[in-house]
This record gives structure tokens, sequence and C-alpha cells, in this order.
């Protein structure tokens, strides 16, 4: 594998230096309280020889035991130096967490707003773990390499005061170990940094791929997501690997350092002792300071703690990407890049926001006359009577006064059965148990063939109600069916907003939910809905859309899924906003073309337009619901006469006929 350059770790060792600035106080205390606990170390091959030669080899054990009484007490002394440590260990870590945090923090919002870079969420929480990871290491490497450290020093102070000539023969191999591992640490820190990098760009690409699960099933793209996960896997796997390679080095250094001191003191002490260059005891101290504190300390160092010092280095050379002032252009690979590349990480999505909703039952029902329900209206919870536009409490109420009205000819489907019917019943629907309902009771008969307009201001519930007819959503109390049994999602045709195109031919686009779908039906539908242009710009039925987002506008999207949903079978077509897009023109044709097909029409109106062109209105804004014609509504309902006020109503619209004769009813 290839390592990464290693990052030019002294900026991150300033940053660590910088914010570590307020904490001279605590430090002086830990170094004072370090020279305490390391008396043991330094004292204990002393005491040991002592002990031995004036003591228990010159037959005075209790001289000895005198001795070896005062390394006690050296020992107790280094436990009560051990806990003091902890408060000022504390609170030179804790503080550098939160002046990390505020660097890193200030650094971001500085290069978000003054320099444009990318600030995605997975990049914050990366540089927050990160911030994490150091506090955790500076306060893991003071507890240990500090005492580490001092230990060793103390115990090469003692041993040199001990013995100058063993001190030669432990001091050279022990130097050169240290020197060997100080250079090879540096191609550890390298492939640490290759780890850390590795784990960035697996974590980006999973998340990327979660985020864009949808599209990516949509695309069919799932293997080519997976592999491009795997290399990226792959790459990390290979980086630890490497990294435990280099690691492994430290058994040498520790068996060139601390045992082969061991054995040269073994071999050189009798001719040392004959010559009366070293005591017995002088000896045994000399092993005692390296196996007892030399060989220790070379382990930990060289293991642990050298782990953990190129892993400061590493973060902290991360973090000061993040950290780094405006002007600083964002580094390549740095915190907070937002990935590119290839594959479904780069594919930007395409128009997501909910697909057709699907479609169901088998054409029926003849033409014919259909009779409204006019007059005056009631029902539980009260009445309706008068000029148009009267409400019950918890039901929408058709105005009374309203007229038959025949149905113009070959309307076909539209003029289904009653069977058809789309009926509410009691619908109450909260988006959570502890949620204010956004539709409290409504009541609502849609019949079969009928054309319905929703207004009402933002946020009322228009597009939940659209969600409760076409089944995606499941009403919190009361019903909805169509012809007497629930809807589902496989009866009513849905389409939102935003909506779906998927890569892949035109044709399979528009006849997605058409089972075996002819190519005079499909083009068809395409006229119907003013595609034509479109489908002919983009090379016919059998072009292929490789990338909607892309090569589609939003309104050209909805043109392909409003050819869709035209062609299907769906007795009932429910339009969340779905011309939103088109311009006016397109919308009326679209909106006509919908208004002329078979089956039952709802519209969420974003435009007066669209209300125009309803047989009915249906007007929720937070009170109760009111339903009647444009006209009805215009004198009835101030809210719905100040709601009209804002939309601005193009010549002609008005003039669109209402195309069933029934109306939309109180039961
Ligand atoms: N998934 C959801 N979870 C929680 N609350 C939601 C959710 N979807 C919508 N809402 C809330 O329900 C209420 C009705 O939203 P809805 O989208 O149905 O309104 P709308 O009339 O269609 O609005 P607009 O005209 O802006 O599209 C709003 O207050 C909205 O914030």
């Amino acid at each position: 594998m290839t390592t990464a350059p290693l990052a030019d770790w002294r900026p991150g060792m300033r940053l660590l230096r910088e914010s570590l600035h307020g904490s001279r106080g605590p430090a002086l205390r830990v170094a004072l309280w370090s020279v305490v606990e390391s008396a043991p170390a330094l004292a204990a091959g002393w005491v040991l020889a002592t002990a031995l030669d004036r003591g228990f080899l010159a037959g005075r054990p209790s001289t000895g035991l005198a001795w070896l009484v005062l390394l006690a007490v050296l020992y107790a002394a280094r436990a009560l130096a051990e806990r003091a440590l902890f408060d000022p260990l504390a609170q030179i870590v804790e503080p550098l967490r939160d002046e990390l945090v505020r660097r890193v923090v200030r650094g971001t919002l500085g290069g978000a707003v003054h320099h444009g870079r990318a600030t995605d969420a997975a990049g914050v929480s990366r540089l927050t773990s990160q911030v994490d990871g150091v506090r955790g290491i500076v306060g893991a490497l003071l507890r240990t390499a500090r005492p580490l450290a001092v230990t060793l020093a103390a115990a090469m102070l003692g041993l040199g005061a001990l013995s100058p000539v063993l001190a030669v023969v432990v001091g050279v191999p022990v130097t050169l170990s240290v020197v060997v591992f100080l250079v090879i640490l540096r191609a550890v820190t390298r492939r640490r940094l290759a780890v850390v990098v590795a784990e960035e760009e697996l974590a980006t690409a999973t998340a990327t791929v979660l985020e864009a699960g949808r599209d990516i099933t949509a695309l069919g793209a799932e293997e080519q997501a997976a592999d491009d996960v795997r290399r990226t896997a792959d790459r990390s796997v290979d980086a630890v690997l490497a990294t435990a390679r280099a690691g492994a080095v430290r058994v040498p250094v520790v068996l060139f350092g601390g045992q082969l001191p061991v054995l040269l003191m073994l071999l050189a002490a009798p001719a040392l002792v004959e010559r009366g260059a070293v005591s017995a005891g002088e000896v045994v101290g000399a092993v005692m300071y390296v196996t007892g504190y030399l060989i220790p300390a070379l382990n930990m160092m060289t293991g642990t703690v050298a782990g953990m010092w190129s892993q400061l280095r590493v973060l902290t050379s991360r973090l000061v990407l993040a950290t780094a002032p405006a002007d600083v252009p964002w580094p390549a690979g740095g915190a907070g890049e937002t990935p590119t590349g290839d594959g479904p990480r780069g594919t930007p999505a395409s128009g997501v926001g909910g697909a057709v909703s699907g479609v169901g039952g088998a054409v029926s029902g003849g033409g014919g006359m259909v009779s409204g329900v006019g007059g005056a209206v009631s029902g539980e919870g009260g009445s309706a009577s008068g000029g148009g536009g009267m409400v019950s409490d918890a039901e929408v109420a058709a105005p009374a006064g309203g007229r038959p009205v025949q149905a113009p000819a070959g309307d076909g489907l539209r003029e289904a059965s009653a069977g058809e019917d789309l009926v509410v019943r009691g619908l109450t629907f909260a988006y959570g148990p502890h949620a204010e309902p956004v539709l409290h009771g409504m009541s609502l008969t849609v019949p079969a063939g009928d054309h319905l307009a929703v207004v009402g201001p933002s946020g009322i519930g228009k597009s939940t109600l659209a969600g409760l007819l076409a089944g995606v959503e499941a009403p919190t109390a009361g019903t909805v069916t169509l012809g007497g049994t629930p809807v589902s999602p496989g009866r009513i045709a849905l389409v939102p907003q935003e909506a779906y195109v998927f890569a892949g031919t035109v044709r399979e686009n528009v006849g997605y939910l058409v089972p075996g779908p002819d190519t005079a039906a499909l083009e068809r539908a395409v006229e119907a809905v003013g595609a034509t242009d479109l489908v002919a710009r983009l090379g016919g039925l059998d072009a292929v859309i490789d990338d909607p987002a892309g090569t589609l506008s939003s309104g050209e999207r909805q043109l392909v899924a409003l050819a869709r949903v035209y062609a299907s079978p769906a007795r009932v077509v429910v339009l969340d906003e779905a011309t939103c897009h088109l311009d006016m023109a397109a919308e009326a044709a679209a909106e006509a073309a919908f208004a002329a097909r078979p089956g039952t029409l709802v519209v969420i109106a974003h435009r007066l337009t669209t209300a125009l062109r309803a047989r009915r209105v249906l007007l929720i804004d937070g009170g109760r619901p009111v339903l009647g014609s444009h006209a009805e509504l215009l004198v009835s309902s101030p809210a719905y006469a100040s709601l009209a006020g804002h939309w601005a109503a193009p010549a002609g619209a008005a003039s669109v006929a209402p195309r069933t004769d029934r109306d939309v009813s109180v039961t």
C-alpha cells in the first residue's frame, strides 16, 4: 500500500502548545510532584546495593532492613505523589478540550463564512471526536509517558551515581536503541496518518452510501456502491496492517536496549567484582535499575506511549486543518472536505421526494349522467344552508344551492360508478403520538369522476391529506375508502411536488406503472401532459436518461412523472403541487389533460388557476374546512376570498367549465 505523506506535525504541536497555554500553574505542580514520584526509581538500586553491601552481606541484617524500610518510605511518598497529581492533571486536560473545540469551531465557521468551505455535518462530528481523541491522548500521555520518562531519567541517574562503569555498560545499548526507535517512530507515525485518512474516507463513503440509499436502489447501483465502500474498507485494513508491521520493530528495540544490558552486566560482573571496580551489591542494584525500571519503561515507551504520541501528532495535524484561518484554502483530503469521485458518491440525487404510489383496480363503469348532491346540507355536528360554503363541525360541507350539472358526454371513466367514490370518514392525523393533529375528524366524499382542488395556507395539511387519500399515510383515526375498501398505495396514484425520475429509458420511466405498455399508449400519455417536445429532445421513448438530476430540470422531471401517472390505469389521481415547476401554460395543459382523463382527480393547488379549473374547491385553513365552487367560496368564505386575493388569476382561467355534475358531498 502507499502511505500518506506525513503532514508537517509542527503546526499541530504548536496548536497543542498554544491550547495548553493557560495551564502553567498546574504544570508546575505536576513537575514538582513528579520529582517526588521518581524518588524510588532514583534511589532503589542504590538503596538495595547499600542494604546488601553494608547490611546483609556484611552480617548486619538489621542495617540491611533499615535501608529497605527507607525504600518502603520512598514508595509511600510516590503513592502520595500519584494521589496529589490527579487534580493538576485534570486542570491541564479539561481546559485543553474546551480550547481546542473553540478553535475548531471558530476555524470551521470562519472557513465557511469567509472562504465558502464545506461544513458537512460528518466533518464537524469527526472533528469533535478528533478533539476528544486529542484530549484523551494528552491525558493518557500525562498519566503514563510522564512518569515513564521521569523514571527512565531517574533510573539512569541513579545507576550513574551507583556505578559509572555499569552505567556505561547499560547506557550505550539503551541510548542506541532509543535513537533507533525515534527514527522508526517517524515511519510509524506516517502509517498512522494513513490509517486516520483511510478511516475518514471509509466513514465518508459509508455515510454517503447510507444517505443516498434510495437513489442507489432506484438507479440499480447497489453493486457499485458496495464495491466503492469495500475498496475503501480494504484500504483501511491495509493501513492498519502496515501500522502493525511498522510497530513490530519495537520488539528488537526492547531486546537490544533492555535485555542486552542485563546480559552484558552479568558477563562483566565477575571480572569487575574481582578487580574491585564494583561490589556485589552494586551489581544487584544495577540489575534492579535495569529490570525494575529501564526495561518496563522501554517497553511502555516503545509500545503504548509511542502509539499515543504518533496518534497525537496525526490528530493535531488534522485539527490544524480545521482551525486554519479563513484565507487558507481547504487542503485536499482535509477534515470537512466534500467527497468527490465516481460511483454513487459522486452521483447527485435526482429529485428524490416520493415516487408514484402505484395503480390499481381494473377499469370499469360506464359513462352516463351523474347527479350531484345539491340543496341543503346537514350533518352530525352542524348544518349548512343558504348561500354556499357553510360548514359543519367536523365535516366538509357542500354549499347549499348547488345545482346538479350534467356532465359532458364522453367523459369516460370519470363518470365511473358510485362504487368508486373516495370516501373520507372522521379522518384524524397527527405526525406523532403527542403531536397536535394536522387533520381532525374530517369527513368528505369525492364522487367517482370528480375534480377537486384543495387549497389552503402553507403548512396547513394539504400534502398530509394527499398522502392519506393515496394511502401513503395511515390515519390516526377514521377511514379513507375507495369503492368501499380502504385505500392503499396500490390503488391511487400520487404525484408529489418533487417528481422522481430514475436512470433508465424514457419508456421505462413513463411505462413504469403500466403492465406491458404499448408504444401508442405511452405516446398518448406523453402528448397529453405536454411532454412531446421534451421526449423528442431527449431522443424519443428509447432514449436513456443517465443522470436525471443533471439533465432534466425540475419541471421536466414533473412532466415525465405526470406522463407516467397519466399512462397508468389508476382510477384516482392525486396531484400534490405536481405542476409547480411548470409555467402557467404548461400547467394548464397538464391539468386539463388529467381533468379529461377518466377517473377522479384531486389537485393540491398552489395557484388560483388550479382552483378555477376544478369542479369543487376544498379550503382547509385551520378552522372548519369549507367546500364549494370557486365562485361560491368567494362569496361565502372570507378566508377563501382573502387567499384568492393573494393569487393572480390570468385572463380566461375562469372559463374552464366543470367536468362533472356530481358535488363533493357531506354524507
Ligand atoms: N413528516 C412530518 N413529520 C412531522 N410533521 C410534519 C411532517 N410532514 C409535515 N408535517 C407538519 O404537518 C403540517 C402540515 O404539513 P403539510 O406538508 O401537509 O402542509 P401543506 O399544507 O401541504 O404545506 P405546503 O403548502 O407548504 O406544502 C405542517 O405543520 C408540517 O410542519
